[in-house]
């Protein structure tokens, strides 16, 4: 039975999904990382929220850890390439609390026009103090939005619905998304000359860390209201706190900080400075939402191989994952088969699905090829780093697929580019579920690639395979399965044999030496 680890605060719905699910849970919160290293090897699963930071570390520890999954957005607490690294699933949840944060958002904005906090601290302390806080309407106000993917465009809803007129900078937003969402695509000088207010909804990136600078803060309307429900690190603290001073910025609000927790800040106690210690998520509707699918997405991974929201593998659903596996172990088999019959760079690898296998989800597919190419080289590789790899050693990934049914009902093909030109093999599933070689190099041969094989290719000759089984014999070893193809009559032929234990290189010397033969090699699958 699968075992998950809890180990930040979740609502309790989550344990009871992976209970339900057949999933045994620890619910330990509040561990330091020497603590979390010295108990993280018991567990197969890890559940989190944004307080436990997966750090390579925690991750060399994990020696039975298949997927981390983050009851929420930001994934910033985690070390995705050192977990792709060891392939270790990621997963996040990545609408469960987006519409508690964009309210959180208005919220703030609401606050910023009123003085909200500053009104309440001055009137619970007996001042009535009614004159000192004049606020702005919303109404006919411009919002600048910088970000405008999931949680900026419900805000952008949101700030519509009260009238405000929204301008937003995101470099990946399509004018006809523009148009969808009612908001004016403008460039970022565009938004700071014009917004009254800015919100922003990015993820930190190099590309948005301090995209508010001092340099952006100075380009800005005066009195400008700004608030960061996103990340610290998106708004230049220093920068802000000098501008709240001057009068340049009206009003901050910040629910994140560079530093968190935020226990000191220079912003703490400057007027018309706001803040919350993180809380756009924490609602109780999206700690029940990202709970849920938090322990739904690891139950699906760890009971049946769906992978749902995984930032570091192709998504496939529970449902496809029974359906798929027999083809990601054909895929692998071949891309194994290719890596052991192929030396040199290869500076391309592409994995052509036809008949039923072009209707299947082919990023698993190509995946499980890559993982199996690889394997010859690396024994580190998986299906989560596998792609990472072929990029690094600059391997072309190509997908191609054919719908209409060629021999076979089902067809993958495996193909690589080398120095001797493209080299192929194909199999099917026989039964729909299993693996079997149909064409190596553009010979006709039907194997099953399993346990060890000898690969052997010689001169199509009478007597020669009497002449191998003898060779066989006298090294004492047993044929399991005897596999034959060829070009044509008199041409080349390949012999593959599974046997019962690994060919030792004595044997494939002698088997080299026998007349005909041009190449004898083990295999392992
Ligand atoms: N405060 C909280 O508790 C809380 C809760 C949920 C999410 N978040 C954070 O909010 C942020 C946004 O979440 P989301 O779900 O909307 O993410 P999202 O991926 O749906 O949207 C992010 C948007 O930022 C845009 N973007 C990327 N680089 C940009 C750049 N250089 N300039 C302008 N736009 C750029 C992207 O194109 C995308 O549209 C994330 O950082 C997430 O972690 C915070
Ligand atoms: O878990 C939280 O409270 C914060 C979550 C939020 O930062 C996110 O990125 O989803």
């Amino acid at each position: 039975m699968p075992k998950v680890l809890i180990s930040d605060k979740m609502d309790p719905k989550a344990a009871q999904i992976f209970r339900e699910r057949g999933v045994e849970v620890d619910e330990i919160t509040g561990k330091t990382p020497e603590e979390l290293m010295a108990i993280i090897g018991e567990y197969d699963g890890l559940a989190i929220r944004s307080s436990t930071k997966v750090t390579k570390a925690i991750l060399d520890h994990a020696t039975n850890l298949k997927v981390v999954g983050r009851a929420g957005i930001g994934v910033d607490n985690v070390d995705i390439p050192a977990a792709s690294a060891k392939g270790v699933v990621v997963m996040n949840t990545p609408f469960g609390n987006s519409i508690t944060t964009a309210e959180h958002a208005i919220a703030l904005m609401f606050a910023l026009a009123r003085q909200l906090p500053e009104a309440d601290a001055s009137t619970q302390a007996g001042k009535w103090e009614k004159n000192r806080f004049m606020g702005v309407e919303l109404t006919s106000k411009t919002l600048g939005l910088i970000g405008a993917g999931n949680i900026g465009s419900i805000v952008a809803d949101r700030a519509r619905g009260l009238k405000m007129k929204v301008v937003a900078f995101d470099p990946f937003l399509t004018p006809e998304r523009a148009v969808e969402m009612g908001v004016e695509k403008v460039t970022l000088d565009e938004l700071l000359a014009r917004a009254d207010f800015i919100t922003l909804h990015t993820p930190l990136t190099d590309s948005t860390r301090n995209i508010l600078s001092a340099e952006a803060i100075a380009k800005t309307k005066k009195g400008v209201r700004i608030i960061n429900c996103a990340r610290g690190g998106l708004v230049d603290e220093v920068a802000l706190k000098a501008a709240l001073d001057s009068g340049q910025v009206g009003g901050a609000a910040l629910d994140v900080f560079v530093e968190e927790p935020a226990k000191a800040s220079p912003l703490f106690n400057t007027p018309n400075f706001i803040s919350t210690p993180h809380l756009g998520a924490s609602t109780t509707e999206a700690q029940v939402n990202v709970a849920i699918q938090v322990a739904e997405q690891m139950a699906d991974f760890l009971v049946s191989g769906g992978v749902t929201n995984a930032l570091n593998m192709p998504s496939l659903s529970a449902e496809e994952a029974p359906k798929l596996k027999p083809y990601m172990q054909l895929a692998e088999k071949l891309g194994s088969l290719v890596g052991q019959l192929t030396t040199g760079a290869i500076p391309r690898l592409s994995v052509h699905s036809e008949g039923a296998a072009a209707e299947l989800n082919q990023k698993p597919l190509v995946s499980a090829t890559l993982a199996g190419f690889l394997r010859t080289q690396t024994d580190t590789v998986n299906m989560v780093n596998a792609p990472l790899l072929a990029r690094d050693r600059g391997i072309e990934v190509r997908e191609v697929r054919t719908e209409r049914e060629g021999d076979y009902h089902t067809l993958v093909r495996v193909s690589v580019k080398t120095a001797d030109g493209e080299r192929s093999v194909a199999g099917t599933l026989f039964g729909d579920q299993a693996p079997r070689l149909v064409e190596l190099f553009g010979i006709k041969i039907e194997a099953d690639l399993a346990g060890p094989m000898l690969y052997v290719v010689n001169e199509d000759a009478p007597g020669f395979i009497g002449r191998l089984g003898t060779a066989l014999g006298e090294e004492g070893v047993n044929i399991g399965t005897f596999h034959l193809g060829r070009r044509q009559a008199g041409g080349e032929a390949v012999l593959l044999l599974s046997v019962d234990e690994p060919v030792s290189a004595d044997l494939l010397a002698k088997l080299k030496a026998l007349p005909g033969v041009k190449t004898a090699m083990g295999l392992a699958f």
